[in-house]
This record gives C-alpha cells, sequence and structure tokens, in this order.
C-alpha cells in the first residue's frame, strides 16, 4: 500500500491529512478503503448496525465527537466488522477490550480506551461529511491510514 506520507508528497495539500493523534488498535495497521461515515456521540446502536453490513473493503469513519467518556467499540462489534469485510474503523472517540482488538484483522483507530459502555437508543446520524482534525471525510473519498496519519484523497 502507498504511504500516507507518499500520498501527502504526490498530492500536497490536495490531499486531506487529519490531525488528530489517533491511536493504532487493530491487527492490521496499514488499511484504505471508499469511507461510511456515522456520527454517534456516547451511543453506539447506530455504528453496530452499519458494521453489520456488507463491508466490501470500506472504512467506517466515526465521529464520536472526541468523547473518551464511553467505549463506541469493542471486541463484539470490531468483530461484526471483521465478519462483514469491513477494511477498517476510525474512531474519534473510545474503544473498549483493547487486548482482543489487536488479534482482529481490521484496521482500528481511536483516540483511546474507557470500559464504560455506550448508550444504545440508535441517536447519531450517517452517510453525512466529517469534520474533525481539520480535515473533511466525505462519503465515498478513500481513506488511507497507517503509523503515520489518516489521510483523505481528493474525490
Ligand atoms: O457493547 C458495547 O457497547 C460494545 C462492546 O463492548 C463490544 O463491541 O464488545
Amino acid at each position: 500500500m502507498t504511504s500516507t506520507a507518499d500520498l501527502y508528497d504526490q498530492h500536497g495539500e490536495a490531499l486531506g491529512s487529519c490531525d488528530t493523534q489517533f491511536r493504532q488498535y487493530g491487527g492490521v495497521t496499514d488499511f484504505r478503503g471508499p469511507a461510511v461515515t456515522v456520527s454517534c456521540f456516547q451511543d453506539n446502536a447506530l455504528l453496530k448496525s452499519i458494521l453489520g453490513e456488507p463491508g466490501e473493503g470500506r472504512v467506517l469513519v466515526v465521529d464520536g465527537g472526541g468523547s473518551v467518556h464511553t467505549a463506541l467499540m469493542g471486541d463484539i462489534i470490531a468483530g461484526l466488522a471483521v465478519d462483514n469485510g469491513w477494511a477498517g474503523v476510525i474512531i474519534n472517540g473510545a474503544v473498549r477490550d483493547v487486548a482482543a482488538l489487536r488479534t482482529l484483522q481490521v484496521g482500528i483507530k481511536a483516540l483511546g480506551s474507557n470500559p464504560r459502555k455506550s448508550g444504545k437508543t440508535g441517536a447519531g446520524t450517517r452517510d453525512e461529511p466529517l469534520k474533525f482534525g481539520e480535515c473533511t471525510f466525505t462519503p465515498g473519498a478513500t481513506v488511507v491510514s497507517d503509523d503515520d496519519g489518516v489521510v483523505v484523497l481528493p474525490l
């Protein structure tokens, strides 16, 4: 896979590069795919239902508002991502079950971890552009993630 740094050198500022400092939690550190977006604050029912759909190599980008008060994904939901063929999940929020996440063959980035679970009401919105870390994640745009960061290719 072409690295995010090489992509930056190819595209310059036409490339979106996310300033948010994510940690790697998944068993796959380099991943890419078209973005699917969801915004949900301390509630993960919507995110769980999306990861229950066929992933087809896509990357789910989750804007949890930067909250690390509750975990938006643990090993069960991440297991859905693996089983359904998602390339990765990028969470502007927290995860839990960190030791188990490392064993899963999927990319997972998040801000941090918290054992506290999220609400299950289904609150949130999907398939809308997200903006965090001074980067816009447009649904369908290709997201590339590695140890250096997360970038979004120009559409
Ligand atoms: O139930 C939850 O909120 C998430 C979770 O722990 C899991 O995915 O395993």
